[in-house]
């Protein structure tokens, strides 16, 4: 039997190019995405988040949460990511971390573009990390909306090379960035939310069929007692924390995000969010208050100062 990651080759890896892809969306999207992240889960009235869902007021549009960018991430590739080179198991892969830049508030319903590159590939020896990057552009004016980092731990797959040097094509940010320093004192504010037992099922429904998130046997030989939220469902939850007690429900303040997945989080958890403001960022980090573990951290940049807070 080939030793784990000795079939792979990072400079065939490198070498994929991948095709554009056009995607569409409607508000319908928009609104499920935002209860698949538990938008008003604690309050149907809640006037902050009700937006995200319902048109108030004779308003005329839903608003876009600005997590619902990484959804275009996912989008953009093929169901089962895969590249001639690359030899890894489906089923062990994790996702790592996730950096989104906004450049604009999206539209309610939107014709996209997503151009895909390899932004890096780590050998972590036990784990292959591969960053994923897409630019989503909006197929009408032709402006580009926003940038993701997608980068996926791939649990078996290292141990391909013998340098510990990063194959990548830039180090334009935030290359594999460590988990941000979270400041001793104690948090400018704090959110609790519960995550429902059927969370997972819910926001599959926006296009992440991962069955890690739904089949039980698919889990356990993943590692876990039972199917685990997705990741990016728990960044949802975090970031629309951050919105509602430092944005003052304002979800177009947000300039970028940061998150590293830390620990996975089973549905019908309680995810309490720590936020600290430093100017235009706010730090964040998510423990799953059963267990009190640690589960994602990361950063939030504004695009306003918050110095008034
Ligand atoms: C089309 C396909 C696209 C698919 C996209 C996504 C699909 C989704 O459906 C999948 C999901 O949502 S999975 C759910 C969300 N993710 C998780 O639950 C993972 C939680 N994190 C962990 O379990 C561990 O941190 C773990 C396991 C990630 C790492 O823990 P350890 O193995 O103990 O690692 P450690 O020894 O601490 O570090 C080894 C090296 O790896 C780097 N690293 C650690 N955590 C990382 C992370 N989260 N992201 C990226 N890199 C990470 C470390 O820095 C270290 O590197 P070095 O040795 O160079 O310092």
């Amino acid at each position: 039997m080939a030793e784990a990651g000795s079939e792979t080759d990072p400079q065939l890896i490198l070498s994929h190019r991948f095709p554009e892809t056009a995607f569409a969306y409607t508000e319908r999207d928009a609104a499920l995405y935002a209860l698949g992240i538990g938008a008003c889960g604690r309050d149907p009235l809640d006037a902050d988040e009700l937006k995200y869902v319902y048109h108030e007021n004779g308003q005329q549009f839903i608003k876009v949460l600005p997590t619902f960018a990484a959804l275009f991430s996912l989008q953009a590739l093929p169901e089962k990511l895969h590249f001639p080179g690359l030899q890894y198991d489906p089923r062990l892969l994790l996702h790592g971390q996730q950096y989104i830049e906004l450049y604009k508030p999206f539209p309610s319903s939107a014709h996209l573009q997503h151009k895909v590159s390899l932004a890096g590939l780590h050998d972590k020896g036990k784990a292959a990390v591969l960053e994923v990057e897409t630019k989503s552009f909006d197929q009408a004016s032709g402006e580009l909306l926003c940038m993701n980092r997608m980068t996926v731990y791939l649990r078996g797959a290292g141990g391909f090379s013998k340098s510990s040097q990063p194959f990548s094509y830039s180090n334009y940010p935030p290359n594999q960035v460590q988990a941000v320093k979270i400041p001793k004192d104690r948090p400018f504010s704090v959110f609790e939310d519960c995550t429902q037992p059927s969370q997972a099922l819910l926001y599959r429904l926006s296009g992440d069929y991962n069955p890690l998130h739904s089949d039980p046997m698919i889990a356990k030989v993943a590692g876990f007692s039972r199917p685990i939220l997705h990741g990016l469902c728990t960044l949802g939850f975090a970031v629309r924390a951050v919105i509602k007690c430092i944005c003052k429900g304002d979800p177009d303040m947000v300039k970028s995000i940061s998150g590293r997945f830390l620990l996975h989080v089973y549905p019908g958890e309680t995810l309490a969010t720590e936020m600290w403001v430093e100017g235009s960022r706010v730090i964040y980090q998510t423990r799953v208050k059963e267990r009190n573990r640690i589960v994602l951290s990361g950063s939030v940049e504004l695009h306003r100062w918050t110095s008034s807070l």
